[in-house]
């Protein structure tokens, strides 16, 4: 069987700076061979031709939001891209700057081609450090971006003054606070940092560490809090919560198939990793909207802290139901009288 093609998703808000970073990533790519798929809002195509390097391979998705109406010439593109001898070492999909970059990795995971083909390794969303947490508040689309991005890169520091870079920087942190921050200026990184992070891999989930207080509900010794939450104008909101005592694993493997198709309209993101009674394994998941990516992954270590971390990131989320439904799925713990 031949190795999945790598994707990496930059998404961003208009004018944040997202093909300046492909171009960034193209001209430092010796050796490399990348294709591109660049996706407009608009028909004129203007992105498409101010990406360089006339080795790349440039296609473009215009007349419409990759979001909505071109998720079928995203799957015809990608498929003929991996079927080509003499394949690519990567795939590069710059979004519109309107578009929720969630379609794109749903449509990786459940066409069965691209599936079997490719392998998604990290969605990069560019935010402009001066004008985040406007646009925050202002559209939707700016946080369902960030909510997704497994690295967001505050770009445009040169522009933004020390206090519009802090106020950036906690709001990233109130919408997903899973993601790795950057400072930079014109998508200047090193490539190794944005490309082959494997940010799709259930082991290398990242998720805040765990912060435990102890407390006491009903009967059952019981530790329980909500780390962070943050709300915005749009009604986006992020519960982050650790959970010391460990589940039961059919009722919370259950709970949260039922919970994704519930919710999976609204729910833009979800990661943990979980403590089951009676596996010696943590249990990880990945959630966008209904996708659902979940499995056993490497043994507790001695000494490590058995305790859960989730994180959920969606519209008109309710941390008491998330935490109600949660308690119900907790293993019985025996309380000696
Ligand atoms: N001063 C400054 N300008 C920047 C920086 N990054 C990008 N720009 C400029 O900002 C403008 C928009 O950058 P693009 O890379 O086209 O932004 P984009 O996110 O692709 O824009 P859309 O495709 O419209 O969503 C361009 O004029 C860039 O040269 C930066 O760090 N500092």
């Amino acid at each position: 069987m031949t190795s999945r093609i790598p994707v990496t998703v930059i998404t961003g808000f208009l004018g944040a700076g997202k093909t300046t970073l492909l171009n960034r990533i193209l001209q430092g790519a010796a050796g490399k061979r990348y294709a591109v798929i660049v996706n407009e809002f608009g028909e004129l195509g203007i992105d498409g031709s101010l990406v360089v390097g006339a080795e790349e391979e440039v296609h473009e998705l215009n007349n419409g939001c990759v979001c909505c109406r071109v998720r079928g010439d995203l799957i015809r593109v990608m498929s003929g891209l991996i079927r080509r001898p003499g394949r690519f070492d990567g795939i590069i999909i710059e979004t519109s700057g309107l578009a929720d970059p969630a379609p794109v990795i749903q449509t990786l995971h459940f066409d069965d081609f691209l599936r079997q083909h490719t392998q998604p390794d990290s969605v990069i969303c560019v935010a402009d450090a001066r004008h985040l947490a406007r646009q925050l508040q202002a559209a939707p689309e700016a946080g369902a971006q960030l909510a997704q991005a497994d690295l967001v890169l505050l770009n445009k520091c040169d522009l933004a003054k020390a206090d519009e870079l802090a106020v950036s920087e906690i709001a990233v942190e109130r919408v997903n606070p899973t993601a790795e921050v950057v400072r930079c200026e014109r998508g200047d990184i090193e490539l190794d940092r944005l490309i082959g992070r494997g940010a799709f891999d259930l082991s290398r989930l990242r998720v805040p560490p765990l912060q435990i207080q102890r407390g006491r509900i009903g009967r059952v010794p019981h530790a329980y809090v909500e780390v962070e939450e943050g709300r915005h104008g749009d009604g986006l909101r992020c519960v982050s919560l650790s959970i010391e005592q460990a589940f039961d694993p059919s009722l919370f493997v259950g709970w949260l198939l039922r919970f994704v198709r519930e919710n999976g309209e609204h729910l833009l993101r979800g990661k943990g990793i979980v403590s089951l009674r009676g596996s010696e394994k943590r249990f990880v998941f990945q959630t966008v909207h209904m996708t659902v990516d979940s499995g056993m992954d490497r043994a507790w270590k001695d000494g490590e802290p058995r305790g859960s971390r989730l994180v959920f990131i969606g519209r008109d989320l309710s941390a008491i139901a998330l935490r109600e439904q949660l308690e119900a799925c907790l293993a019985q713990v025996e309380v000696t009288p």
